[in-house]
């Protein structure tokens, strides 16, 4: 049994106005991985290319030892997309049904239980489900199949604080398996706080930054001042009348004198101000 559920290594895939450009991670087993990053950075490029629905146009990419997209791959995967992966007009409880042949894992029960949890109402078409509802039914879907390795694409977009916990709540209950693995894309950070081992920041088609959650986020600080700029290295400076704000490297909060505030970043002003830094010399 590989350690590793996935391997994504110099992954590089090109469109007309954007580029993943050699994003490396790894999902080992037994780690929540926390893919973050501002709109357009890529993290959905990187998921589909890690679930073999693009092809890249460079760089490795495997699960389980196997080429992405591979269906011996996809058998032990489980998946919840921004998009449904059931059809409109089927009704949720005949679902199981149909999808159960292709898993040999599946359990009924499982799913039946996972929907009452959620409150997916089990006699709608999947059509008629609200967007959040959605989302449910495809992360019931996805742990019925009794997955080892378990991605998420912004699964908190439209659900509610109680669903969201939920959801926090079951994937930590997947994670119970040490030989698990999940990779989760979010813009609500703080909920990768208490679930999340490893973080990798994307920021415009490349890693900013990644490692182990807690040691990306206490490397950097904010640091706040007024009137003029500050003169030390600050990571996209942001002002806002007299006032400025920015990320630094901690290391570098020596460098600054006691008229500025240093506090403790959170990982949205990380992808804030980096993705910041990014635009700026994008520019
Ligand atoms: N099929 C496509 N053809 C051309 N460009 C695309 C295609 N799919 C995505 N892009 C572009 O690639 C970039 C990255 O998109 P992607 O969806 O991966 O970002 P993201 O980080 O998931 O963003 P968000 O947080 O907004 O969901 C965007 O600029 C997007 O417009």
């Amino acid at each position: 049994m590989t350690d590793t559920l996935a391997l994504i290594e110099d992954l590089r895939v090109q469109r007309p106005n954007f580029a993943l450009e050699g994003i490396s991670f790894a999902i080992p087993r037994g780690t929540v991985v926390g893919l973050v990053g501002p709109n357009g950075a890529g993290k959905t490029t990187a998921i589909r290319a890690l679930l073999g629905l693009i092809a890249p146009d460079g760089g490795r990419v495997e699960t389980f030892g196997l080429p992405a997209g591979s269906s011996r791959a996809l058998a032990r995967t489980g998946i919840v997309l921004d998009q449904p992966t059931a059809a409109d007009e089927w009704r949720v409880s005949t679902l199981g049904r149909r999808i159960a042949p292709f898993y040999p894992s599946w359990s009924e029960q499982r799913f039946v239980d996972l929907l009452a949890r959620l409150s997916v109402p089990q006699q709608r078409r999947v059509g008629e489900l609200s967007r959040g509802e959605g989302i449910k039914l495809s992360l019931a879907t996805a742990l019925a199949q009794a997955p080892e390795l378990l991605i998420l694409d912004e699964p908190s977009s439209g659900l509610d604080p109680a669903s969201r916990r939920e959801i926090a709540a079951i994937i930590r209950e997947f994670m119970v398996d040490p030989s698990h693995g999940v990779l989760v894309s979010t813009h609500i950070t703080a909920e990768l706080e208490g679930l999340a081992d490893e973080l990798v920041v994307l920021v415009g088609g490349r890693v900013a930054d990644r490692g182990p959650l807690h040691e990306v986020v206490e490397q950097f600080a904010m640091v706040r001042g007024a009137g003029a700029a500050p003169g030390a290295p600050v990571v996209g400076l942001q002002r806002s009348g007299e006032q400025w704000s920015g990320l630094i490297r901690i290391d570098d909060s020596a460098a600054f004198g006691p008229e500025v505030v240093i506090d403790a970043a959170s990982i949205d002003d990380i992808v804030v101000h980096l993705g910041a830094e990014r635009a700026e010399l994008a520019a």
